[in-house]
């Protein structure tokens, strides 16, 4: 059962009023600074013994600062306050034992019950009363008229700290959602960008192989810091191309030969430097581009892939052919390379296959 005073309180304004207080969420929150400062000067302006800032709550009325006093809240059946919130106005009691409400106060100054008490509300700008600011003393007494307007005017600073540190709240609440969005976009972000960079190096590369497809040596040979970087300090290009694949797909099926490519596309990337740009140029043929190395270098990394593909663990034994050639950014164009490098494979093949022919035209 609510008591007297509770049933009083829980009119059609009561659950507005608690939501009001609600948000300024400063029910049960450590002692301030700030409140205990006012409650002291309520105690200093009314020359009492006791003073406190109170909140009323749905069952009790909550100090958020309290001096002289010996509790920290009180049921809100037996709080004073209570009264001030059906007033809304400023309330002293000069005598409590001639209130009959007052009386039942348990509150004690020391070993002393609470003879006198007054408390101006603290109004919100909705006009909701959330407590009060409250002087008590252990002997009878009334305020002066400057004494309660002082008090009233306590009631007031206290009205606009609890404004004030609702406001910094808020503030720091929105700053925490931006935070938190700035986050997010910024991981959204990253996520586009990771989706964006799979999605191009899916375009660029061979499906079969996982080496760089066409499209991306076409792309490659169009930016020149990358001609730039492949040519500088001499470079060779490699052309591979396996032999006899059309009889590997006849006799063993294409799922073999597929497999069979894949084996030397592995052989190739295992064999080259990661600054090496190795390509599935066609079908059954690879190029790779070795920056800064010289053609002995070029031929014996063409040798070892030769090898390296003849002793590949499959149902039959694959053989490819290679062309080697160097080139030079003084003196060759790309093209004039790749002629040259595919002149050296067709040789390669003319001569018998499984072999490394070495590009020995004259250049002037
Ligand atoms: N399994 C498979 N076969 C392919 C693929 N791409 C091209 N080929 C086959 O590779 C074969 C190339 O045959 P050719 O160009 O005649 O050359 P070759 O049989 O290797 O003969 P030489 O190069 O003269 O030694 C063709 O049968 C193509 O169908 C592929 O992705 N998978």
């Amino acid at each position: 059962m609510p008591s007297d005073s509770n049933v009083q309180a829980l009119d059609g304004r009561e659950p507005a009023r608690l939501a009001a207080l609600a948000r300024y969420a400063i029910l049960d929150t450590p002692p301030e600074q700030a409140f205990d400062d006012i409650a002291r000067l309520a105690m200093m302006v009314c020359g009492t013994q006791a003073a406190a800032v109170a909140l009323v709550d749905r069952d009790r009325a909550w100090f958020k600062a309290a001096i002289g006093v010996d509790a920290r809240e009180l049921p809100r059946s037996q709080a004073i306050s209570e009264r001030i919130l059906r007033t809304r106005a400023t309330v002293v009691i000069s005598e409590m034992l001639a209130d009959p409400r007052g009386a039942a106060s348990p509150l004690h100054i020391g070993e002393r019950p609470v003879r006198s008490f007054a408390g101006a509300p603290l109004l919100t700008a909705d006009d909701h009363v959330l407590g009060a600011v409250c002087v008590a003393d252990d002997a009878p007494r009334t305020l002066s008229a400057l004494q309660r307007e002082g008090l009233e005017v306590l009631a007031r600073q206290a009205m606009q700290l609890l404004e004030l540190r609702r406001y910094a709240m808020d503030q720091r609440r929105q700053l925490d959602e931006r935070d938190a969005t700035a986050q997010r976009v910024e991981r959204a972000h990253a996520e586009l960008e990771a989706q964006h960079a799979r999605l191009l190096d899916t375009a660029r590369r061979d499906q079969l192989t996982g080496l760089l497809n066409r499209n991306a040596l076409a792309q490659l040979l169009q930016d020149p810091d990358q001609v730039q970087r492949l040519q500088s300090s001499g470079y060779c290009l490699i052309l591979i191309d396996v032999d006899h694949f059309k009889q590997v797909n006849d006799r063993h099926g294409h799922l073999l030969g597929d497999r069979a490519l894949r084996a030397v596309a592995d052989v190739v990337s295992a064999s080259v430097r990661e600054t090496d740009v190795a390509v599935r140029y066609g079908g059954e043929e690879f190029l790779v581009a070795l920056p800064r190395t010289d053609l002995a270098h070029a031929t014996e990394i063409a040798h070892r892939i030769r090898e390296r593909v003849e002793a590949t663990a499959l149902p039959f034994v694959l053989t490819v052919s290679i062309g080697v050639a160097p080139g030079d950014p003084e003196l060759d164009r790309p093209e004039q390379v790749f002629d040259r490098a595919d002149q050296a494979l067709y040789r390669a093949k003319a001569s018998g296959r499984n072999r490394v022919v070495v590009d020995d035209t004259l250049r002037v």
